[in-house]
């Protein structure tokens, strides 16, 4: 072993066996590292980082006993490090490498160096409470759960309280009630509804906490550091996809267990003073709106609900008339027209870091109306996006250049337009061409915004037109068009508001979630070559 150089702690360098032949491995303090290094050709090098080992366990060894029966035995004294393995498209999985000791001191001096070391990752989670949901989905949230993800919360010591779901919004009111400081993060087990669920109990309890009345549509929200993570076992998984790059329970767990954070914007969703949601994924209002309308009276369909519902939506071809009135996102580093999508580090959502302070700073401050901008029309879909919304169905999503964290929505609104433009409209989601070059989709970076419907706007203006409120099913001017004299309804992450007409304003930041919003190549630019292991091995 090498000695300490100016008091610092030593580095650890050890011959030990992997496979059949001896390896230099080494444990690097100042850099975090542990590495290993074949002297021999074709001298495999192998790193890990600190921060992507899971655990070290010294290695149990089988051995079949005179009896027959398989006995546990601790020598010949080997340990077992379990690490972060990138594989494609985003996915972790948990790889395990065995270093054979000669004797059991030098074993357990590895074992106890190693341990020390993962002491020092402090951003790991000790202790989760986990909601799982085992209806979302295909039902499997039970199963995923219990069969990939609990046996590496254990090999990580994370110890969890878990709770089964028995009804919609058990596990909101449940975060009302639990001690929820004494967890590092709460997880649910389930799909976007079931995330938004999780999320409105953590925000509203952190408010309530906090003497914050979420009603107030000015109020300055207070932060939740509780990080949220999310096992995805829904239908659509956006905000897993969104911020993870993939949707598997596996990668989920394993960067829950790295404990790491993103930051997320959330926005506030009121009608007259009355607080009614929180978004962060898509509130979508007409075409969006009215797939969820159908698709929750088919929720028996399980996942494919979507597509049925989103087939009949289309052909249905319904146009809402409306006005939207936003505020544009003037301090904004990027554009929603931008090439370069939000990743991992992303700069501007580190830029907009400190907009949480400003905010609070600017409480009861009003805009000046001239900053406004008013949009009258008739829309197939007005879609508000907090992150890009990307999704299995259309991986680069609503708006592929969206931010997860710089504190704004991205407004895109869809006007009347033929349903074979609809079609190429909704065709670009799902390849590499620009969704938003088509003089039927605008496209706003905003921090604020309204709507009302055109329906609600004359029955407020004093209409008493009775004929046309009682209706409302088709057009009487036109029957044979797609003009619909009802409301559509807004789709908020998945589940319906109980309004029309809204008022929408983000909150940068407002929570975390377990991830690092996507790796820029994950794979192909792994700066640790762990593949190397298993050509050697
Ligand atoms: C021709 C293929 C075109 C495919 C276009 C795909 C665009 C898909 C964009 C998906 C965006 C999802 C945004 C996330 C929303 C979540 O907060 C929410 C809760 O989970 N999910 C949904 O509301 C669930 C939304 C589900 C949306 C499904 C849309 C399916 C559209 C099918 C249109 C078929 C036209 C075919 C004509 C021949
Ligand atoms: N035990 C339960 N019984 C019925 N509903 C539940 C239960 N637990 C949670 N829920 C509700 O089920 C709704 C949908 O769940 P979830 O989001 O997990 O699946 P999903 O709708 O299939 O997926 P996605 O939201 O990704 O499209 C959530 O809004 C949640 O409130
Ligand atoms: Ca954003």
């Amino acid at each position: 072993m090498e000695q300490p150089a100016g008091g610092r702690r030593p580095r650890l360098v050890s011959s030990l066996a992997l496979g059949q032949r001896a390896w230099e491995v080494t444990l690097e303090w100042e850099r975090g590292l542990l590495s290993w290094r074949d002297p021999q050709p074709p001298r495999g090098n192998c790193f890990v980082p600190a921060s992507e080992i899971i655990a070290v366990e010294e290695t149990e060894i089988e051995k079949q006993c005179s009896s027959g029966k398989w006995q546990k035995m601790a020598k010949p004294h080997a340990f077992t490090v379990y690490y972060v393995k990138r594989a494609q498209k985003h996915r972790w999985q948990c790889n395990e490498v065995t270093f054979w000791c000669v004797d059991e001191q030098l074993c357990n001096q590895w074992i106890q160096a190693l341990k020390e070391l993962l002491e020092l990752q402090k951003s790991r989670p000790k202790q989760l409470l986990v909601y799982i949901n085992p209806y979302g989905g295909k039902q499997q949230g039970k199963r995923i759960y219990e069969q990939k993800v609990a046996p590496l919360f254990s090999l990580a010591s994370i110890s969890t309280d878990v709770v089964i779901t028995e009804h919609a919004n058990h596990a909101k009111d449940n975060l009302f009630e639990v001690n929820i400081y004494k967890y590092d993060g709460i997880v649910c087990v389930g799909g976007d509804g079931m995330f938004s669920e999780v999320m409105h109990g953590l925000i509203g309890r952190i408010q309530k906490d906090s003497g914050i009345d979420q009603n107030n549509p000015k109020a300055p929200l207070v932060q939740c550091n509780i990080r949220i993570g999310i096992i995805p076992a829904g239908s659509t998984d956006c905000v897993c996809y969104a911020t993870v790059g993939v949707t598997d329970p596996v990668t989920s767990a394993l960067h829950i267990i790295v404990g790491d954070s993103q930051p997320l914007d959330v926005s506030s969703i009121h009608h007259n003073n009355t607080f009614l949601k929180y978004s962060v994924s898509l509130l979508g209002y007409g075409f969006y709106g009215d797939i969820l309308k159908d698709s929750e009276k088919k929720r028996w369909m399980g996942t494919i609900r979507y597509d049925f519902s989103g087939f009949k939506t289309f052909l249905s071809h319904h146009y809402y008339e409306g006005t939207v009135s936003f505020l544009p996102a003037k301090h904004t580093l990027g554009s929603p027209r931008d090439k370069k999508r939000c990743r991992t580090g992303c700069y501007i959502c580190r830029q907009s870091k400190q907009q949480p302070e400003e905010q609070q700073k600017n409480y009861g401050l009003e805009h000046n109306g001239d900053d406004w901008k008013v949009i009258k029309g008739k829309f197939l879909a007005i879609n508000a996006v907090n992150m890009s919304c990307a999704c299995p169905r259309s991986p680069k999503g609503l708006s592929p250049a969206a931010h997860l964290a710089d504190g704004s929505i991205d407004l895109i609104l869809v006007r009347k337009c033929s349903r074979f433009n609809f079609l190429r409209y909704l065709v670009r989601h799902t390849n590499q061409d620009d969704q938003f070059d088509f003089t039927f989709v605008e496209v706003y970076r905003i921090k604020k915004f309204q709507f009302t419907s055109k329906h609600l706007e004359d029955s407020d203006s004093g209409v008493k037109d009775v004929g046309k409120k009682r209706f409302g099913q088709f057009c009487r001017d036109h029957p044979a068009c797609c003009c619909n004299l009802s409301n559509s309804i807004w789709n908020c992450d998945g589940e319906t508001l109980d309004s029309s007409a809204i008022e929408v304003r983000v909150h940068c930041q407002l929570m975390k979630l377990f991830a690092r919003g996507i790796e820029e190549n994950s794979n192909d630019e792994a700066i640790y070559n762990q593949s190397t292991v298993e050509q050697l091995l």
